[in-house]
């Protein structure tokens, strides 16, 4: 048997069409959505990802606004740009790539993104309506993995889902959504310092890996017929010399589980799919 795989990248495009639609209702209400991008330096990956979220934008006419700081930019000078995108009515929503350069306080300027702005959905507040079961912007790759399960008809409610990974982006605020009443999964969050992981994992009907760590789930690991997610992204040199990015699933797994949300093509584009679907809605809001 070898797993069916879930095409992040067709369903993020299903959800740019549906995006399409809605900014066109905004446009009749006489709105623009504006998504804002603080970058800090010229680090080639980070200016990369921006790029993707500008052609994003493009693509269902969401309007970018693209603020650029040297990489020996003061923490007053972030902070400024920071001000002027909150009091700013044309951005709806706007992102501050991370990681920042390592003279900048990252938590002390992300507490300063004016929390209904926060297009990641990763501001303090907004984590912490998470926690409450408030509504607020979600984190992006927690809602694209949701997305994608629920539009590939993934249950999730009564599933035995595993996360390994407890990171503020994904692990930990992914545990939070799978668990709210309307998801209702039953989730186990391992990491690190758990012992015998595979005895978590291969319990699971659904395990999702996001630890970067590549390789880290082994086919061993995973009961037959399992859906199986991968969120890793690490770079590493191959052979050749060349870089590239690798996930956290061992490339076996695809004989052993049900389904697979591949890396490339899998939650990556459905994150992105997601910030857009934050700024629109913020946008809906007025
Ligand atoms: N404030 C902030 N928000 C972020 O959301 C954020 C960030 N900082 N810093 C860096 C990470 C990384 N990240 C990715 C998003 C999409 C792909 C993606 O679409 N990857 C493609 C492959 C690469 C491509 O084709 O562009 C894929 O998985 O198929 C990858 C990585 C967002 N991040």
């Amino acid at each position: 048997m070898t797993a069916t795989l879930l095409d992040g990248k067709a369903t993020a495009a299903e959800i740019k069409d549906e995006l399409r639609t809605r900014v066109k209702a905004l446009a009749e209400r006489g709105i623009t959505p504006g998504l804002g991008t603080v970058l800090v330096g010229s680090d080639p990956g980070s200016q990369a990802y921006v790029n993707g979220k500008h052609r994003d934008c493009a693509e269902v006419g969401i309007a970018s606004i693209r603020r650029e700081l040297p990489a020996d930019a003061t923490q007053a000078q972030v902070e400024q740009v920071l001000a002027e995108l909150n009091a700013d009515p044309a951005c709806h929503g706007y992102i501050v790539q991370l990681p920042l350069p390592g003279h900048l306080d990252t938590q002390r300027v992300l507490e300063l993104i004016e929390p209904a702005k926060d297009a990641d959905g990763l501001h303090p507040v907004n984590l912490g309506r998470l926690v409450l079961g408030y509504p607020g912007p979600l984190p992006c790759t927690p809602r694209g993995i949701v997305e994608l399960l629920r539009r590939h008809d993934v249950a999730l409610s009564g599933a035995k889902v595993v996360v390994v990974g407890r990171g503020n982006t994904v692990g930990r605020p992914l545990g939070l959504l799978l668990t709210r009443r309307s998801e209702n999964a039953t989730v186990t969050l391992c990491h690190t310092g758990t012992l015998d992981l595979a005895s978590h994992t291969r319990a699971a009907d659904i395990v999702i890996v996001a630890a970067g760590v590549p390789g880290l789930l082994t086919a061993d690991m995973v009961t037959p017929g399992a859906v199986v997610v991968d969120v890793g992204i690490t770079r590493v040199v191959g052979p050749d010399g060349k870089g590239r990015y690798t996930g956290d699933v061992d490339s076996a797994v695809v004989e052993v589980a049900g389904a697979l949300v591949p890396m490339p093509g899998g939650v990556g584009p459905m994150t992105r799919a997601m910030l857009l679907t934050n700024v629109v809605e913020r946008a809906e809001q007025g």
